[in-house]
């Protein structure tokens, strides 16, 4: 008998050599080593079936029942699981160096792309407005933004799906549930995009020699006559843009969405932040950057919802690049690490009170969000930590300042039940999008 043209005998074979080979993979000898707890696992999937849609909750929950540091394997990926502070800064801080795995020079070329191109939120560094244009290009409505945007929310879904064919090889190119095809898809339409972005950066003439007109994406192109960076391929150059933009934009938008809902559900804080500005701005100018040290309550409102709603709950998959023993525990080679974010700004042996939205807690607190304080790490810490967190941070605080200083904010009904939900994502935002009724407060001119 034939199959698609090959003898059912070869078919037989490749599929037994598939199998054989995915057993190995599968139960590699891990019983001399002292790992972590974990709990019982399936064959082939190993503990894929405990992760619901919502992924950062699921290992909550398994941390609740085996304990802060767990061993998990993800079809056949190891990976360990942190979901307190301690264990956090044991592993991001003491082991920084062997969970760093990452694709080469990539974190030196963001903090250097950054660095470059942010002087302050709206001032260049000679203190006049400037146009950060691409970004100002993405905050816009035009019909590339609309579409960026869209493309955004899929790709920010199908990174958050737990994909089975990521973790089992060969199930993979099967592609069941069409996870791939759809990535493709995505891809193939951001790619346009970012084709026509570089191609309108590499036929600018003028305006590139002075800092305050050059953007992150003339600087990654510049990179090609740098002659540490020459072996970065045009690809390269293109998946740089992708991140910076997909990092940049969706985190600040979802924590002010989040901050916007917190504060409609405790009135009390809009009312104390909104006397906060009138006293520090008044109400005859429009809050800025060089504001934000005076606004102390504002700072916290921030902090408290980073606590509650981090974009990045599980931040970005770490990886072990040698064995190591972390607490006692072996921990082997290319082990993927995850730090529950999430369930650390809840853990109740951190905060007293820990569901409740309460900015207050921050008032006379030194805790900050820098990434020296384990118990509250939104922007990650050490070598990974987020090369955009005071771009973010001040994206973040400015953007919040601004709307609660120009409306007064109200749900569109009293008996309005504010629908709370989280979707994960490759940031986690709202499942039912912020409705609410902006009331202006201030003089008609400054609009
Ligand atoms: C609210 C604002 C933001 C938050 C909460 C945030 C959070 C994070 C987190 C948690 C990570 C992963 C860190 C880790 O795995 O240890 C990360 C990575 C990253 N962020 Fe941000 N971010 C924000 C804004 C930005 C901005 C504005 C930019 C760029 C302009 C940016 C660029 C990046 C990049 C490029 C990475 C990848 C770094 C790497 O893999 O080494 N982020 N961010």
């Amino acid at each position: 008998m034939e199959m698609i043209g090959y003898p059912a005998s070869a078919l037989g074979l490749v599929l037994l050599f598939m199998l054989s080979k995915l057993i190995l993979l599968l139960y590699q000898p891990q019983n001399k080593l002292n790992l972590p707890p974990s709990p019982p696992a399936w064959p082939l999937i190993g503990h894929l079936h405990l992760l619901g849609t919502l992924v950062h909750q699921s290992l909550a929950q398994i941390a609740c029942n085996y304990g802060p540091l767990v061993f998990l394997r993800l079809g056949t990926v190891p990976t360990v699981v942190v979901s307190n502070e301690a264990l956090a800064r044991e592993f991001l801080k003491t082991y920084d160096q062997i969970f760093d795995h990452v694709q080469g020079c990539w974190p030196q070329i963001y903090f250097f792309t950054i660095k470059r191109t942010w002087h302050g939120h709206n001032t260049d560094h000679t203190g006049e407005k400037s146009e950060r244009s691409v970004w100002n290009y993405f905050a816009s409505n035009s019909k590339e933004a609309l579409e960026f945007k869209e493309i955004g929310t899929e790709y920010s879904h199908l990174l958050g799906v737990i994909n089975f064919g990521d973790f089992i090889p060969y199930v993979g190119l099967l592609d069941i549930r069409g996870y791939k095809r759809r990535l493709m898809a995505a891809r193939k339409r951001m790619d346009s995009i970012i084709d026509k972005i570089i191609q309108e950066h590499q036929e600018k003439t003028t305006g590139v020699s002075t800092d305050a007109s050059i953007d992150f994406v003339d600087v990654l192109l510049s990179l090609k006559n740098n002659k540490d960076y020459q072996h970065l391929s045009m690809d390269s150059i293109k998946a740089l843009v992708i991140d910076m933009l997909a990092a940049g934009t969706e985190s600040s938008a979802v924590t002010i969405e989040w901050a916007l809902s917190e504060i409609l559900l405790n009135p009390w804080v809009q009312e104390k932040a909104q006397q906060e500005l009138d006293h520090v701005v008044g109400r005859e100018r429009k809050v800025e950057e060089a504001d934000l040290p005076q606004l102390k309550y504002l700072q916290s409102i921030v902090k408290e919802t980073f606590r509650l709603h981090p974009p990045g709950p599980v931040l970005v998959p770490h990886e072990s690049t040698q064995a190591v023993q972390v607490t006692g525990y072996d921990i082997p080679a290319n082990t993927r690490l995850l730090v529950n974010v999430w369930a650390i700004g809840r853990d109740p042996s951190n905060w007293e009170r820990a569901l409740e939205f309460s900015p207050e807690r921050f008032l006379n607190s030194n805790i900050d969000v820098r990434g020296y304080d384990f118990e509250l790490i939104p922007f990650g810490s050490g070598r990974r930590a987020c090369p955009g967190l005071a771009l973010g941070l001040a994206s973040v605080q400015l953007g919040l300042a601004v709307l609660l200083q120009s409306f007064e904010w109200s749900l569109p009904s009293s008996h309005e039940k504010l629908d709370m939900s989280e979707v994960f994502g490759l940031t986690l935002p709202k499942a039912v999008p912020l409705h609410a009724i902006a009331t202006p407060r201030l003089p008609h001119h400054l609009y």
